[in-house]
């Protein structure tokens, strides 16, 4: 399928027009293109999610790759790296190539599957990581998110074995002692509703203790979901010394606080918890400066029960991927060569993805892209979603910027906001 996109913005440039052929960005548009009018939309490079929950195997009932690769492509992105903490855990060259096979069967998105860094998640003893590396999967991240690798040496040891491979170990930084019982940040809103608190220390503590360890083997890092000032701190200082640490914030980071914990509903329950005012703008501005490198979704789609019951039984986690771009377009406006950056360029080189997040004004570039209509506004209707999950924590808000149309090595996954196949 050849097209040809009238009229569109490039990262917000004057109007032109962009040819799509053979899977690539064309000088000229092939003779048979379709015309696709794009008066009033924005061209981004297709964005890319390196933290995504896709559930599969194991959580059908929650997402699988296919539903979470609709929703995905949906919110503008072509590709997405899916999270290890599935059921078996993504621990071995099997499960890995399995999740990457089931996403190339759905086809809308390229399905990067990430490894566990410890078998089964628990902390005890590293997975197969170079099996995973040299699988048909190609696993370049290792994570076993959802937890921390607490131990040191057992984190110490994984950097070293990635470094070989030039891989890269996502953290969820979270000291396991200081959060037992933890049910929603430490602070005053804690104090008030009587819950225990995660204190912002258990996650700033890791993240010191991993920044020196990577400096000290010379290996990759990259914090998940960063969500304190302090932790913010500590990446600058860790950068300005040259350490190869790269970290991600999630648009509910920068957007909601834990004063939405008063309500007591689970939806806005989820792992870091929202934290303070103070902690969002630190976030925003971190961002901003570069001190954070990537928007990441988490996405963390939990079946009904696993969600609309009491806050303490609830599973901490909301849907991401359907929302990101409007989310960053009401907190940053229409900064969109921040928003490339920071959703596609960025993370596409994090994750070694080659081929995404590419200059959409060369021709030769890699025909992945999405086409945003800036000006539409719409309200988020949960079961309107096409996650399976419906634990979005902006329900009934209305945000700006329309996907428009998605396309995964020049085919459309998506068209007048629809999914295509
Ligand atoms: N973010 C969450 O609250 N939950 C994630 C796990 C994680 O990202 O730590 C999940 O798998 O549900
Ligand atoms: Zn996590
Ligand atoms: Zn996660």
């Amino acid at each position: 399928m050849a097209y040809l996109i009238k009229g569109v913005s490039i990262l917000g440039a004057a109007p032109t027009d962009l040819a799509v052929t053979d899977g690539l960005i064309a000088a000229e548009p092939a003779k048979n293109a379709e015309v696709i009018d794009a008066a009033g939309l924005v061209a981004l490079p297709g964005l890319v999610d390196v933290h995504t929950h896709l559930r599969e195997p194991g959580r059908e009932d929650a997402e699988t790759v296919q539903t979470g690769s609709r929703a995905a492509a949906l919110g503008g992105y072509t590709a997405v790296c899916a999270m290890a903490n599935t059921s078996p855990v993504a621990d071995t060259a099997g499960v890995v190539e399995q999740v990457w096979r089931l996403g190339r069967e759905a086809g809308l998105v390229d399905v990067q599957p990430i490894g566990a860094v410890t078998i089964g998640l628990a902390g005890k003893q590293l997975a197969e990581l170079g099996a995973m590396a040299t699988s048909a999967a190609g696993v370049r991240i290792f994570s076993d998110d959802g937890f921390c690798v607490a131990d040191p040496r057992l984190m110490r040891r994984a950097l070293e074995y990635v470094k070989a491979f030039d891989g890269v170990i996502a953290q969820h930084a979270e000291e396991p002692r200081l959060t037992e019982g933890a049910q929603m940040h430490e602070g005053e809103v804690s104090t008030r509703l009587g819950l225990t608190g995660w204190p912002a220390v258990a996650e700033e503590a890791i993240i010191a203790r991993d920044v020196l360890l990577a400096e000290h083997v010379g290996s990759r890092l990259h914090v998940c979901h960063v969500s304190t000032a302090g932790s913010v701190e500590v990446l600058r200082q860790a950068k300005a010394r040259g350490v190869r640490v790269t970290a991600e914030v999630t648009p509910h980071h920068l957007l909601l606080t834990d004063e939405l914990a008063a309500g007591y509903d689970p939806v806005f329950k989820v792992n870091p918890p929202l934290r303070t005012a103070g902690d969002v703008a630190a976030l925003r501005q971190a961002l901003l400066d570069g001190v954070i490198d990537v928007v990441a979704t988490d996405h963390a789609p939990h079946a009904v029960q696993d969600k609309e019951c009491e806050w303490s039984y609830a599973r901490p986690g909301m849907l991401g991927l359907e929302t990101a771009l409007p989310i960053m377009l009401s907190v940053f406006g229409e900064k969109w060569d921040l928003i490339a950056d920071r959703m596609s360029v960025a993370p596409a080189r994090i994750a070694r993805l080659d081929g995404h997040g590419g200059d959409l004004t060369k021709a030769g570039t890699p025909a992945n892209l999405t086409l945003v209509d800036p000006s539409a506004r719409w309200v988020v209707d949960p079961g309107a979603l096409a996650s399976r999950s419906r634990n979005t924590p902006y329900a009934g808000m209305t945000l700006p910027g329309r996907i428009v149309a998605t396309f995964l090595r020049g085919e459309a996954t998506v068209l007048d906001g629809k999914v295509v196949k």
